[in-house]
């Protein structure tokens, strides 16, 4: 039996067959929780964390498209919405998913605030994609009109970036310690709600993105997960992504891993921050493992059938 630190991509939470509404996610998390639950039902004690990119970009469109008539949200709060409409997904489905197996197992999200740095350098060189994907005109356009910054997305087009510091400190933790026993805790979505400490303690949210493979890494970390699992949209990490000459990759050592990004294979904001976290994890932990792998194929992955395994050594 293994504690496992899962974290579900938002991206590869949205439905590629239809439009991104909240049903076309519901069906997806659905599938994915049938999974969790057969995982769960094979002895493994797990947490999860999830993305939030592609619906916290939404719900921030939203906000400032309806500004004249009700005022705009600022970032943290519109994290925290993401968080609270995503764990309530994964919560029924995984509830359901959970008792079809006779397990009467408590799925609760804790809303999630975790400490940035104020001067991450990160607030001054957005990178994290979020909201919808735009073509390269359109792109060019709301940088005009609405003062964003737009990059291209791994291939897949262009998008509004925003700044994502680097996690520090989950507020909430020692909860999420206590609740890990009892229950499937959700906890972290979308990196966490970023906020920072001010001088006298209190706690104030900051336009930021946070990633949630570093978030879901930091959680590993604080309750000594055996394995981080990162679930995205592609069974396995890939080096000449996108070319003729594309390869799957089966393992990778840290040693592998570090060359494989000098050689700039892995997409900033997407791939990359997958592999670094996966590499933090087993610095930390260099007997213990990390899996990148698809929503589908997590418990192939777990029996060593598919995946990008990324290890120490
Ligand atoms: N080297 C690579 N190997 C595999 N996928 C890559 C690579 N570089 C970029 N990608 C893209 O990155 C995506 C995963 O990043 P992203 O969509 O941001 O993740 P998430 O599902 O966590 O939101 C993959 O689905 C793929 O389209
Ligand atoms: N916050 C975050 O990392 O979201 P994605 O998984 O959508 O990139």
């Amino acid at each position: 039996m293994s504690k496992i630190v899962i974290a579900l991509g938002g991206n590869a939470l949205q439905s590629k067959n239809s439009a991104p509404t909240a049903e076309g996610q519901l069906e997806v998390v659905r599938k994915t929780c049938e999974s969790l639950a057969q995982i769960c039902a094979d002895g493994h004690e797990i947490a999860i964390v999830h993305g939030n990119g592609p619906q916290v970009g939404r719900i921030l469109l939203a906000s400032e498209t309806a500004k004249d008539v009700t005022p705009a949200m600022p970032f943290d709060v519109c994290g925290a919405m993401s968080q609270g409409y995503i764990g309530y997904q994964i919560q029924q489905a995984l509830r359901y998913a959970l008792r079809l197996k006779n397990i009467n197992c408590p799925v609760l999200t804790v809303a999630t605030q975790m400490v940035v740095d104020k001067d991450d350098p990160a607030f001054k060189n957005p990178t994290k994609p979020i909201g919808a994907f735009y073509t390269e005109e359109e792109a060019t356009e709301l940088q005009k009109t609405k003062g964003y910054t737009m990059k291209e997305d791994a291939g897949r087009g262009w998008r509004r970036v925003v700044a994502s510091p680097i996690p520090k400190k989950i507020i909430e933790i020692e909860a999420i310690k206590k609740l890990w026993d009892s229950s499937v805790v959700i906890s972290c979505g979308g990196g966490g709600i970023p906020i920072v400490e001010n001088m006298d303690g209190n706690l104030e949210g900051v336009a930021a993105v946070i990633d949630k493979d570093f978030a879901a890494e930091l959680l590993s970390e604080e309750v000594e997960a055996d394995i981080l699992m990162i679930l995205t949209e592609v069974d396995k990490v890939a080096i000449n992504w996108g070319k003729e000459n594309q390869e799957s990759i089966s393992s990778m050592s840290l040693k592998k891993a570090t060359q494989y990004i000098d050689e700039g294979q892995f997409a900033p904001g997407s791939m990359l921050p997958k592999v670094e976290a996966a590499m933090k994890f087993v610095r930390a932990y260099p007997q213990k493992k990390a899996i990148i792998t698809s929503l589908e194929h997590a418990i192939d992955a777990l029996n060593g059938e598919t995946g990008t395994v990324i290890t120490f050594a």
